[in-house]
Protein backbone atom coordinates (compact mmCIF):
# COMPACT_ATOMS: atom_id res chain seq x y z
CA UNK A 1 0.00 0.00 0.00
CA UNK A 2 0.95 3.73 -0.95
CA UNK A 3 0.44 5.84 1.90
CA UNK A 4 -0.88 8.81 -0.37
CA UNK A 5 -3.90 6.33 -0.39
CA UNK A 6 -4.51 7.59 3.40
CA UNK A 7 -4.64 11.55 2.17
CA UNK A 8 -8.72 12.53 2.09
CA UNK A 9 -9.70 9.29 4.51
CA UNK A 10 -10.63 9.27 7.56
CA UNK A 11 -8.49 7.39 10.07
CA UNK A 12 -10.42 5.22 12.46
CA UNK A 13 -7.90 3.51 15.29
CA UNK A 14 -8.88 -0.35 16.63
CA UNK A 15 -7.42 -2.22 19.43
CA UNK A 16 -5.05 -4.50 17.20
CA UNK A 17 -5.96 -7.64 19.86
CA UNK A 18 -7.11 -8.14 22.89
CA UNK A 19 -10.37 -7.92 25.00
CA UNK A 20 -11.83 -5.44 22.83
CA UNK A 21 -10.76 -6.51 19.36
CA UNK A 22 -13.33 -9.07 18.59
CA UNK A 23 -16.01 -6.43 19.68
CA UNK A 24 -14.86 -3.87 17.57
CA UNK A 25 -14.84 -6.15 14.11
CA UNK A 26 -18.57 -6.99 15.49
CA UNK A 27 -19.19 -2.99 15.05
CA UNK A 28 -17.16 -2.58 12.12
CA UNK A 29 -19.50 -5.17 10.25
CA UNK A 30 -22.59 -3.53 11.62
CA UNK A 31 -21.58 -0.64 10.69
CA UNK A 32 -20.91 -1.80 6.90
CA UNK A 33 -17.58 -0.69 7.17
CA UNK A 34 -15.58 -2.99 4.68
CA UNK A 35 -12.29 -3.21 4.54
CA UNK A 36 -9.51 -5.81 3.79
CA UNK A 37 -6.45 -6.15 6.14
CA UNK A 38 -3.47 -7.48 4.55
CA UNK A 39 -1.63 -9.98 6.67
CA UNK A 40 0.98 -8.24 8.95
CA UNK A 41 -0.35 -4.65 7.88
CA UNK A 42 -2.14 -2.36 10.35
CA UNK A 43 -3.62 -0.29 8.36
CA UNK A 44 -6.72 -1.40 6.10
CA UNK A 45 -8.42 1.15 3.57
CA UNK A 46 -12.18 0.39 3.30
CA UNK A 47 -13.49 -0.50 0.19
CA UNK A 48 -16.47 1.39 0.60
CA UNK A 49 -16.04 4.35 2.10
CA UNK A 50 -13.48 6.87 2.41
CA UNK A 51 -12.08 5.45 5.59
CA UNK A 52 -8.97 3.72 6.85
CA UNK A 53 -8.86 2.15 9.82
CA UNK A 54 -5.57 1.98 11.68
CA UNK A 55 -5.10 -1.24 14.26
CA UNK A 56 -2.96 -0.04 17.51
CA UNK A 57 -2.63 -0.64 20.82
CA UNK A 58 -5.52 0.10 22.85
CA UNK A 59 -3.12 1.66 25.18
CA UNK A 60 -2.06 3.92 22.23
CA UNK A 61 -5.73 4.95 20.53
CA UNK A 62 -6.38 7.78 22.92
CA UNK A 63 -3.07 9.72 23.00
CA UNK A 64 -3.71 9.32 18.81
CA UNK A 65 -6.71 10.73 18.72
CA UNK A 66 -6.02 13.77 21.52
CA UNK A 67 -3.41 14.63 19.24
CA UNK A 68 -4.96 14.36 15.96
CA UNK A 69 -3.00 11.87 14.43
CA UNK A 70 -6.25 9.86 14.06
CA UNK A 71 -9.76 11.10 13.26
CA UNK A 72 -11.70 8.64 15.62
CA UNK A 73 -10.81 5.62 17.91
CA UNK A 74 -12.33 3.03 20.31
CA UNK A 75 -10.57 2.43 23.25
CA UNK A 76 -11.44 2.09 27.34
CA UNK A 77 -12.02 5.05 29.35
CA UNK A 78 -9.10 3.31 31.39
CA UNK A 79 -6.88 4.48 28.67
CA UNK A 80 -8.25 8.06 28.19
CA UNK A 81 -8.10 9.03 31.56
CA UNK A 82 -4.27 7.27 31.63
CA UNK A 83 -3.13 9.05 28.54
CA UNK A 84 -4.84 12.31 30.15
CA UNK A 85 -5.65 12.58 26.56
CA UNK A 86 -8.50 15.83 25.33
CA UNK A 87 -10.75 13.51 23.00
CA UNK A 88 -14.77 13.99 22.64
CA UNK A 89 -16.69 10.65 24.37
CA UNK A 90 -19.09 10.20 21.44
CA UNK A 91 -20.91 7.12 22.84
CA UNK A 92 -20.45 4.10 25.54
CA UNK A 93 -20.47 0.86 23.81
CA UNK A 94 -21.57 -1.96 26.31
CA UNK A 95 -18.31 -4.08 26.43
CA UNK A 96 -15.00 -3.96 27.93
CA UNK A 97 -16.63 -3.29 31.52
CA UNK A 98 -14.47 -3.46 33.95
CA UNK A 99 -13.11 -1.69 37.56
CA UNK A 100 -9.56 -0.02 38.17
CA UNK A 101 -9.37 -1.66 41.93
CA UNK A 102 -6.50 -0.98 44.79
CA UNK A 103 -5.96 -4.50 45.51
CA UNK A 104 -3.74 -5.92 48.75
CA UNK A 105 -3.15 -9.07 49.76
CA UNK A 106 -5.84 -10.99 51.43
CA UNK A 107 -3.73 -11.42 54.43
CA UNK A 108 -2.21 -7.84 54.43
CA UNK A 109 -3.03 -4.97 57.43
CA UNK A 110 -4.17 -2.29 54.45
CA UNK A 111 -7.96 -1.72 54.96
CA UNK A 112 -8.08 1.24 52.67
CA UNK A 113 -5.73 3.01 50.30
CA UNK A 114 -4.87 5.96 52.41
CA UNK A 115 -2.85 3.37 54.24
CA UNK A 116 -0.84 2.55 51.47
CA UNK A 117 0.19 6.25 51.02
CA UNK A 118 4.55 6.03 51.37
CA UNK A 119 4.11 2.83 50.45
CA UNK A 120 5.51 0.65 46.94
CA UNK A 121 2.44 0.31 44.65
CA UNK A 122 2.54 -1.64 41.20
CA UNK A 123 0.46 -0.85 38.04
CA UNK A 124 0.36 -0.54 34.54
CA UNK A 125 -1.56 2.84 34.90
CA UNK A 126 0.89 4.58 36.38
CA UNK A 127 -0.34 7.95 35.16
CA UNK A 128 -3.51 7.71 36.72
CA UNK A 129 -2.18 6.17 40.00
CA UNK A 130 0.38 9.05 40.38
CA UNK A 131 -2.99 11.18 40.33
CA UNK A 132 -4.85 10.03 42.81
CA UNK A 133 -2.09 9.10 45.07
CA UNK A 134 -1.29 12.61 45.19
CA UNK A 135 -4.67 13.62 46.16
CA UNK A 136 -4.71 10.73 48.82
CA UNK A 137 -1.44 12.82 49.84
CA UNK A 138 -2.81 15.89 49.84
CA UNK A 139 -5.34 15.14 52.04
CA UNK A 140 -8.73 14.22 49.85
CA UNK A 141 -10.44 11.31 50.75
CA UNK A 142 -10.45 8.66 48.63
CA UNK A 143 -14.09 9.40 46.70
CA UNK A 144 -12.67 12.77 46.33
CA UNK A 145 -9.71 11.47 45.07
CA UNK A 146 -11.48 9.57 42.44
CA UNK A 147 -13.46 12.46 41.14
CA UNK A 148 -10.13 13.92 40.28
CA UNK A 149 -9.36 11.43 37.33
CA UNK A 150 -12.63 12.52 36.01
CA UNK A 151 -13.78 15.75 36.40
CA UNK A 152 -10.73 18.08 37.49
CA UNK A 153 -7.99 19.41 34.74
CA UNK A 154 -4.62 17.82 34.82
CA UNK A 155 -2.75 19.05 37.97
CA UNK A 156 0.89 19.40 37.80
CA UNK A 157 2.81 16.02 40.09
CA UNK A 158 3.63 16.75 43.80
CA UNK A 159 6.98 17.35 43.80
CA UNK A 160 8.10 15.27 46.99
CA UNK A 161 5.68 12.02 45.89
CA UNK A 162 5.69 9.95 49.54
CA UNK A 163 3.70 6.72 47.29
CA UNK A 164 6.21 4.82 44.93
CA UNK A 165 4.44 3.74 41.51
CA UNK A 166 6.30 1.41 39.57
CA UNK A 167 5.16 0.73 36.10
CA UNK A 168 4.62 -3.36 35.23
CA UNK A 169 3.19 -4.16 31.66
CA UNK A 170 1.46 -7.13 32.91
CA UNK A 171 1.01 -9.84 35.17
CA UNK A 172 0.82 -7.21 37.94
CA UNK A 173 -1.00 -9.50 40.24
CA UNK A 174 2.09 -10.97 40.93
CA UNK A 175 3.76 -8.07 42.24
CA UNK A 176 3.25 -8.39 46.09
CA UNK A 177 3.94 -12.61 46.03
CA UNK A 178 7.10 -11.28 44.80
CA UNK A 179 7.59 -8.97 47.08
CA UNK A 180 8.10 -6.11 44.48
CA UNK A 181 4.95 -4.12 45.92
CA UNK A 182 2.81 -3.26 49.06
CA UNK A 183 -0.32 -2.76 46.80
CA UNK A 184 -1.17 -2.87 43.36
CA UNK A 185 -4.01 -1.38 41.10
CA UNK A 186 -5.09 -3.17 37.95
CA UNK A 187 -8.51 -3.72 35.83
CA UNK A 188 -11.14 -5.92 37.71
CA UNK A 189 -13.94 -7.85 35.56
CA UNK A 190 -14.82 -11.16 37.12
CA UNK A 191 -12.60 -10.75 39.91
CA UNK A 192 -10.48 -14.24 39.03
CA UNK A 193 -7.77 -12.83 38.48
CA UNK A 194 -7.72 -11.18 41.61
CA UNK A 195 -8.83 -14.13 43.65
CA UNK A 196 -6.14 -16.58 41.90
CA UNK A 197 -3.82 -13.90 43.24
CA UNK A 198 -4.94 -13.72 46.95
CA UNK A 199 -5.90 -10.17 47.02
CA UNK A 200 -9.05 -8.43 47.44
CA UNK A 201 -9.52 -4.67 46.11
CA UNK A 202 -9.88 -1.95 48.82
CA UNK A 203 -10.80 0.47 46.99
CA UNK A 204 -12.29 1.23 43.01
CA UNK A 205 -10.19 4.20 41.02
CA UNK A 206 -12.89 4.56 38.29
CA UNK A 207 -15.06 1.70 36.19
CA UNK A 208 -14.61 2.01 32.74
CA UNK A 209 -15.97 0.72 29.25
CA UNK A 210 -15.00 0.84 25.75
CA UNK A 211 -16.08 3.85 23.86
CA UNK A 212 -16.19 5.71 20.72
CA UNK A 213 -13.90 8.99 21.01
CA UNK A 214 -13.09 11.24 18.33
CA UNK A 215 -10.67 14.74 18.06
CA UNK A 216 -12.81 17.57 19.93
CA UNK A 217 -11.05 19.69 16.69
CA UNK A 218 -12.46 17.23 14.19
CA UNK A 219 -15.12 16.60 15.17
CA UNK A 220 -17.83 18.51 12.67
CA UNK A 221 -15.10 18.74 10.16
CA UNK A 222 -16.25 15.36 8.56
CA UNK A 223 -19.80 14.03 8.51
CA UNK A 224 -18.83 10.72 8.28
CA UNK A 225 -18.20 10.88 12.11
CA UNK A 226 -21.74 11.59 12.89
CA UNK A 227 -22.47 8.83 10.38
CA UNK A 228 -20.51 6.00 12.06
CA UNK A 229 -21.59 7.41 15.52
CA UNK A 230 -25.33 6.70 14.28
CA UNK A 231 -25.11 3.29 12.92
CA UNK A 232 -22.32 2.45 15.86
CA UNK A 233 -25.44 3.04 18.41
CA UNK A 234 -28.10 1.27 16.14
CA UNK A 235 -25.73 -1.62 16.23
CA UNK A 236 -25.34 -1.29 20.03
CA UNK A 237 -28.71 -1.00 20.69
CA UNK A 238 -29.77 -3.77 18.48
CA UNK A 239 -27.68 -5.92 20.41
CA UNK A 240 -29.49 -4.69 23.49
CA UNK A 241 -33.04 -4.96 22.39
CA UNK A 242 -35.95 -7.55 21.33
CA UNK A 243 -38.98 -7.07 19.29
CA UNK A 244 -42.07 -8.18 21.39
CA UNK A 245 -45.09 -9.04 19.42
CA UNK A 246 -48.28 -10.12 20.87
CA UNK A 247 -52.36 -9.94 20.39
CA UNK A 248 -54.50 -8.35 23.24
CA UNK A 249 -58.30 -7.84 24.28
CA UNK A 250 -58.94 -3.69 24.17
CA UNK A 251 -59.66 -4.13 27.87
CA UNK A 252 -55.75 -4.65 28.83
CA UNK A 253 -54.44 -3.14 26.46
CA UNK A 254 -53.45 -0.35 28.83
CA UNK A 255 -51.86 -2.64 31.04
CA UNK A 256 -50.36 -4.69 28.83
CA UNK A 257 -48.73 -1.19 27.37
CA UNK A 258 -47.58 -0.50 30.60
CA UNK A 259 -45.32 -3.68 30.51
CA UNK A 260 -43.82 -2.86 27.06
CA UNK A 261 -44.46 1.02 26.45
CA UNK A 262 -41.56 0.89 24.04
CA UNK A 263 -38.40 3.57 22.91
CA UNK A 264 -41.49 5.97 21.98
CA UNK A 265 -45.20 4.36 22.31
CA UNK A 266 -45.94 0.63 20.98
CA UNK A 267 -47.61 0.00 17.68
CA UNK A 268 -50.71 -0.73 17.91
CA UNK A 269 -52.52 -2.50 14.92
CA UNK A 270 -56.85 -3.74 14.68
CA UNK A 271 -57.51 -6.92 14.43
CA UNK A 272 -60.46 -8.66 12.46
CA UNK A 273 -61.90 -9.27 15.90
CA UNK A 274 -62.69 -5.86 16.92
CA UNK A 275 -61.91 -6.44 20.88
CA UNK A 276 -58.45 -7.12 20.19
CA UNK A 277 -55.33 -5.45 18.97
CA UNK A 278 -51.68 -6.39 17.97
CA UNK A 279 -49.03 -4.72 19.79
CA UNK A 280 -45.36 -4.51 18.46
CA UNK A 281 -43.00 -3.17 21.17
CA UNK A 282 -38.89 -2.82 21.80
CA UNK A 283 -38.10 -4.42 24.97
CA UNK A 284 -35.11 -5.18 26.66
CA UNK A 285 -33.35 -8.21 25.67
CA UNK A 286 -31.85 -8.92 29.55
CA UNK A 287 -36.01 -8.67 30.86
CA UNK A 288 -37.62 -10.16 27.73
CA UNK A 289 -38.77 -13.50 30.19
CA UNK A 290 -40.17 -11.26 33.12
CA UNK A 291 -41.94 -9.31 30.48
CA UNK A 292 -43.53 -12.43 28.81
CA UNK A 293 -44.56 -13.74 32.06
CA UNK A 294 -46.39 -9.99 33.07
CA UNK A 295 -47.36 -10.22 29.65
CA UNK A 296 -49.43 -13.77 30.11
CA UNK A 297 -50.66 -12.91 33.12
CA UNK A 298 -52.26 -9.36 31.85
CA UNK A 299 -54.11 -11.88 29.18
CA UNK A 300 -52.07 -11.72 26.16
CA UNK A 301 -51.62 -14.35 23.60
CA UNK A 302 -49.49 -15.37 20.61
CA UNK A 303 -46.57 -13.91 22.31
CA UNK A 304 -44.04 -14.26 20.08
CA UNK A 305 -39.99 -12.81 20.38
CA UNK A 306 -37.73 -11.37 17.28
CA UNK A 307 -34.35 -10.57 17.12
CA UNK A 308 -33.20 -7.07 15.84
CA UNK A 309 -30.71 -6.74 13.30
CA UNK A 310 -29.95 -3.40 13.48
CA UNK A 311 -31.77 -0.46 13.90
CA UNK A 312 -31.95 3.41 15.12
CA UNK A 313 -34.01 4.19 17.65
CA UNK A 314 -35.25 7.32 20.16
CA UNK A 315 -32.59 8.69 22.78
CA UNK A 316 -35.71 7.58 25.34
CA UNK A 317 -34.49 4.63 27.67
CA UNK A 318 -37.42 1.85 28.37
N1 LIG B 1 -10.77 -8.34 32.21
C1 LIG B 1 -11.30 -7.36 31.49
N2 LIG B 1 -12.64 -7.25 31.37
C2 LIG B 1 -13.20 -6.26 30.66
N3 LIG B 1 -12.49 -5.31 30.03
C3 LIG B 1 -11.18 -5.37 30.12
C4 LIG B 1 -10.51 -6.39 30.85
N4 LIG B 1 -9.18 -6.20 30.75
C5 LIG B 1 -9.04 -5.11 29.99
N5 LIG B 1 -10.23 -4.59 29.62
C6 LIG B 1 -10.47 -3.39 28.78
O1 LIG B 1 -9.82 -3.60 27.55
C7 LIG B 1 -8.81 -2.61 27.35
C8 LIG B 1 -7.65 -3.22 26.66
O2 LIG B 1 -7.11 -4.24 27.47
P1 LIG B 1 -6.28 -5.44 26.87
O3 LIG B 1 -6.07 -6.41 27.96
O4 LIG B 1 -6.95 -5.90 25.63
O5 LIG B 1 -5.01 -4.67 26.45
P2 LIG B 1 -3.59 -4.95 26.90
O6 LIG B 1 -3.54 -5.29 28.36
O7 LIG B 1 -2.81 -3.77 26.41
O8 LIG B 1 -3.27 -6.20 25.98
P3 LIG B 1 -2.83 -7.63 26.41
O9 LIG B 1 -3.57 -8.00 27.66
O10 LIG B 1 -3.27 -8.48 25.23
O11 LIG B 1 -1.37 -7.51 26.57
C9 LIG B 1 -8.52 -2.10 28.76
O12 LIG B 1 -8.00 -0.80 28.71
C10 LIG B 1 -9.87 -2.15 29.41
O13 LIG B 1 -10.62 -1.01 29.04
O1 LIG C 1 -11.29 -9.91 36.88
P1 LIG C 1 -10.88 -10.72 35.72
O2 LIG C 1 -12.06 -11.21 34.92
O3 LIG C 1 -9.99 -11.85 36.10
O4 LIG C 1 -10.07 -9.79 34.70
C1 LIG C 1 -9.02 -8.98 35.14
C2 LIG C 1 -7.76 -9.25 34.39
O5 LIG C 1 -7.96 -8.93 33.00
C3 LIG C 1 -6.86 -8.15 32.55
O6 LIG C 1 -5.78 -8.96 32.25
P2 LIG C 1 -5.45 -9.53 30.80
O7 LIG C 1 -6.18 -10.82 30.61
O8 LIG C 1 -5.69 -8.48 29.77
O9 LIG C 1 -3.94 -9.85 30.91
P3 LIG C 1 -2.73 -8.80 31.15
O10 LIG C 1 -2.64 -8.62 32.64
O11 LIG C 1 -1.56 -9.50 30.58
O12 LIG C 1 -3.08 -7.53 30.43
C4 LIG C 1 -6.50 -7.33 33.77
O13 LIG C 1 -5.19 -6.81 33.69
C5 LIG C 1 -6.67 -8.32 34.91
O14 LIG C 1 -5.50 -9.04 35.16
MG1 LIG D 1 -4.60 -6.86 29.32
Amino acid sequence: MDFSDLNDRLLFAIPKKGRLHENCLTLLKGADIQFHRRNRLDIALSTNHPVALVFLPASDIATFVGEGNVDLGITGQDMVAEAGARVDELTQLGFGKCNLSVQVPIKSEYKSAKDLVGKRIVTSFSGIVRRYFDALESGLDQKAAAATLISAPKQQPRPDPKTTIHLANGSVEAACALGLADGIVDLVESGETMREAKLHAISNLMTSQAVLICNSKKRHTNPLIETFKRRIEGVIAAQKYVLCNYNISRASLAEAIKITPGKKAPTVSPLEDGDWVAVSSMVQKSSIADIMDQLEAVGATDILVFQIHNCRVAEKAI
